[in-house]
């Protein structure tokens, strides 16, 4: 009997372990024809890599260096840990690292390969990209400058009125969230949220934090082995779930916008209204239009939110930081007006602030993995088509040769940098470019000016205003996080105060008093 069950261990588990441990013969006999093999990396398969699996991939980047390869299960990925690697293969060779791998819970279940960002490299990815873009150039973007600005003050005066001005300590993320979803709201459907208790915000909120949930790069085994897909688990059918409510919030949202088109009723410029009006012409279906605004905010709105919540949670430990920020506010923009897009310009400190929180809390630390579409080569090394590419932005922002003392927060080596991210990008010597942090290549984030004009009207807003600190029986871990394909920081408590006798007087000096309260 014994024997009988020893025997049938050996059976199941056997094929495992060697499937487990194939990598070690794989990677002696996969190359190609000219005899070069896979770029070094450990010996087997994972299924999965769960909570911070930054840590394990820059151990791994150490070790096998700046371009290793890793089994996970039986997807093959490339990592890339050093900015000239990154500028070959993804600028560079684009046209064939530019795809997306076909992930089973995001990409096929969630977003049903639309949405932008889940779509294959091909036409109907360069023909959404190209539709989004008429609301996120530069100038499409300047033209929303007034809604962005007025979204900063209202951020502000949540974070006073929520606080009981300053009476008591707060959690910042609700007021953060709800800044950045009004700006998504705007950009995509033209409309804003005036209501405190708005069952919209909660909504957003959770399925933006599902989503994050769920579609981790590298953390669900089902991704990775295919047999699992058959088998029932929770973590599939909240992706049915979420995908249906996707379908159902953001559904309902378009008609609305729809049926005041229809009404002749005034639709401010924005991407719904792009889509409605351009249905026929640019052949959408309902899910290309539910997908597309979608995106804008389960990805646009998550990773603003996140930047200006880590921005929140650093400052208290980094008064001397503020200090210099306010001093630089005060002389560029002084204390009687609030901090407008035309200031960004003459506030260096501000920007090199921004850039430092983006380095060191980039929301995604892996990006989200690129495709290859035809087999290539990267100094002697093998990269089959269809491997999978993870920018590793941990490792390349925390190296020590590029950021001298990678591990603290110091804007100050961002002080003689006067580029956007966007033009930072663009920049022909890849040591030289800011950060990774919204990724590279022909995949870089559509949305970089957005963002970087909402993260300069927020913060701009909030260090013009307010002091910060933390509760001494409470102190902020900026180690830890949540999410896994999208990181904020944990819940944590502020104590705020206004910075000085005119900020009640000037923040009240707005149109919006019905949303005003204390
Ligand atoms: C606030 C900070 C933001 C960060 C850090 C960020 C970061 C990223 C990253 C890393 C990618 C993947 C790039 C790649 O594949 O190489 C991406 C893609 C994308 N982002 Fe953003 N993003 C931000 C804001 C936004 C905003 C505001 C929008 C929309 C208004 C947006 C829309 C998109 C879309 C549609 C894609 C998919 C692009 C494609 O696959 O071609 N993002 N973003």
């Amino acid at each position: 009997m014994l024997c009988y069950l020893l025997y049938t261990l050996v059976l199941v588990t056997l094929p495992f372990v060697l499937w487990t441990l194939s990598p070690m013969l794989l990677r002696k006999l996969i190359t190609d024809s000219n005899g070069n093999s896979l770029p070094p990396g450990p010996n087997r398969r994972f299924l999965s890599l769960q909570q911070y699996p930054e840590r394990i991939i820059s151990t791994w980047a150490a070790k096998y260096g700046p371009l290793f390869s890793v089994w996970m299960g039986s997807q093959l990925f490339v990592v890339v840990s050093d900015p000239r690697v990154a500028r070959d293969l993804l600028v560079t060779s684009g046209a064939i690292f530019s795809s997306r791998r076909q992930y089973f819970l995001k990409n096929k279940i969630i977003l049903k390969g639309r949405a932008i960002t889940a779509s294959e490299y091909g036409d109907t990815w360069r023909h959404h990209r190209k539709i989004a873009m008429k609301v996120l150039t530069v100038k499409a973007i300047e033209g929303f400058g007034q809604s962005l600005s007025y979204e900063a003050q209202m951020l502000v005066r949540a974070l006073i009125d929520d606080s009981q001005c300053g009476r008591v300590s707060l959690n910042p993320y609700h007021c953060t969230a709800r800044f950045a979803l009004n700006n998504m709201l705007f950009i995509s459907f033209g409309m804003r949220t005036n209501d405190r208790e708005d069952p919209l915000i909660e909504k957003a909120v959770e399925l933006a934090l599902e989503f994050n949930k769920l579609t981790g790069p590298w953390s669900n085994p089902v991704d990775f082995f295919k047999p699992l897909e058959w088998i029932p688990t929770s973590k599939r059918t909240r992706a049915y779930k979420l995908h249906q409510n996707i379908i159902d919030v953001y559904g309902s949202m378009i008609l609305r916008v729809k049926a005041k088109l229809d009404a002749d009723q005034y639709v401010p410029d924005c991407l719904v209204k792009t889509i409605i009006q351009d249905q026929e012409k640019e052949k959408l279906d309902w899910q290309d239009m539910v997908m597309l605004s979608a995106v804008f905010m389960l990805g646009g709105f998550f990773s603003a939110t996140g930047l200006i919540t880590w921005f929140l949670a650093l400052i208290p430990s980094h008064p001397q930081v503020a200090l210099r920020a306010q001093e630089e506010l005060d002389r560029v923009v002084g204390r009687d007006r609030l901090p407008m897009i035309e200031d960004e310009a003459n506030l260096h400190y501000i920007r090199a602030i921004i850039k430092e929180v983006q380095r060191v809390h980039a929301p995604f630390w892996m990006g989200t993995p690129h495709c290859t579409t035809e087999d290539s080569t990267h100094s002697g090394q093998f990269i089959p088509k269809g491997t999978a590419v993870i920018l590793n932005c941990y490792s390349i922002h925390h190296n020590p040769d590029r950021y001298e003392d990678p591990w603290a927060f110091k804007p100050e080596r961002y002080l003689d940098d006067r580029m956007t991210c966007a033009e930072s990008a663009q920049q022909p010597n890849p040591i030289d470019r800011d950060h990774w942090t919204f990724g590279a290549g022909r995949r870089i984030c559509p949305g970089i000016h957005a963002a970087e004009k909402q993260l300069f009207l927020a913060i701009s807003h909030l260090l013009w205003s307010l002091n910060f600190s933390s509760l001494p029986d409470e102190p902020i871990s900026l180690e830890e996080y949540d999410g896994s394909s999208g990181r904020t920081p944990r819940p944590f408590k502020l104590q705020l105060s206004p910075r000085h006798d005119l900020v009640y007087s000037v923040l009240m000096d707005s149109s919006d008093s019905t949303y005003w309260s204390s």
